[in-house]
């Protein structure tokens, strides 16, 4: 099958894609598809490229050399702001630009548009009915009329992702959600990534994440960046190996998997 011809449940197409920035190479002749039914996370040390790859699936960020398709629409000769609205990104990046003043509803409102700063939108109550059940599933339903600079880290994190949710996206990306979160509300968040990607109904969903631990039970494929580079990826058990994951982190880890949770730490 020819490059032009997507197939249909494709939703994330890499091909040789590289990232060059300042000399640098972000990402390195890195191909990667991912359908509809798949939900991945990426898994790498920091600087491996993990939050660049994010962007470039996002039609945030151009790749340097090769192609990218996402949803059907190659980057480059497609109408990104056509395309943005149909997937929903939350990460840190997206957090930091929210006016700390924002109340959350309008937070969670302001995502149906792929917008920050609410401005003289309107919305109907179908939106507004649609905000607050996200908010619930999220389980931060009591948070809605607080203002987004006053949440607590998790609270921050679960709102984002009730935001990224509102315009019923095709591609759901998370850049490290469960970061900076104490235990309770990390095993708080991975229970319910993994109940939502057990949903049939729920966009196709991409992770990003350094730990293992954060993996919610439910996502079924893996791929292990390191300077750029893939260095495995497919089905989560074949790339979730002590080989695959010292390769990776540079070091040698035993891996578990443990309830369908898995858990990587040194060889002693
Ligand atoms: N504009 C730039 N010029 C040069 N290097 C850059 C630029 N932007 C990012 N980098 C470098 O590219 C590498 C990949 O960055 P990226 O944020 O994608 O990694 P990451 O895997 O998400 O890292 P982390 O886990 O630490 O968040 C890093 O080494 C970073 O310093």
């Amino acid at each position: 099958m020819g490059y032009g011809q997507a197939m249909t449940d494709e939703v994330l197409h890499l091909r040789a894609v590289g990232v060059r920035r300042e000399g640098a190479d972000l990402l390195r002749e890195l191909s990667w598809t991912v359908n509809e039914d798949e939900r991945w996370v990426v898994v790498g040390p920091n600087g491996a490229g993990k939050t660049t790859l994010l962007q470039v699936a996002a039609a945030l960020l151009y790749p340097t050399t090769g192609a990218v398709r996402v949803l059907g629409e190659e980057l480059g000769r497609t109408d990104v702001f056509e395309l943005r609205p149909r997937i929903g990104i939350a990460s840190a990046a997206v957090a930091e630009k929210v006016p700390p003043d924002e109340s959350v509803i309008d937070v969670v409102l302001t995502g149906s548009y792929a917008i920050l700063g609410r401005w003289r939108e309107e919305y109907d109550s179908t939106d507004v009915t649609r905000a607050v059940a996200l908010l619930e599933a999220l389980g931060c339903a009591d948070l809605l009329r607080r203002r987004f600079g006053t949440l607590s880290e998790g609270e921050r994190k679960r709102v984002q992702i009730a935001r990224a949710l509102m315009p019923d996206p095709e591609l759901l990306l998370l850049d490290e959600p469960a970061a900076g979160l104490d235990l309770g509300a990390r095993e708080d968040l991975v229970d319910r990534l993994g109940r939502l990607a057990d949903d049939p109904g729920a966009p196709t969903m991409v992770l990003v994440t350094h730990h293992v631990e954060e993996v919610p039970e439910g996502f079924t494929h893996a791929l292990l960046l390191r300077k750029g580079e893939a260095v495995a990826q497919g089905k989560v058990d074949e790339v979730f190996t002590p080989e695959h994951l010292s390769d990776c982190f540079g070091l040698p880890l035993t891996v578990e998997r443990r309830d369908g949770r898995w858990y990587a730490r040194t060889v002693r």
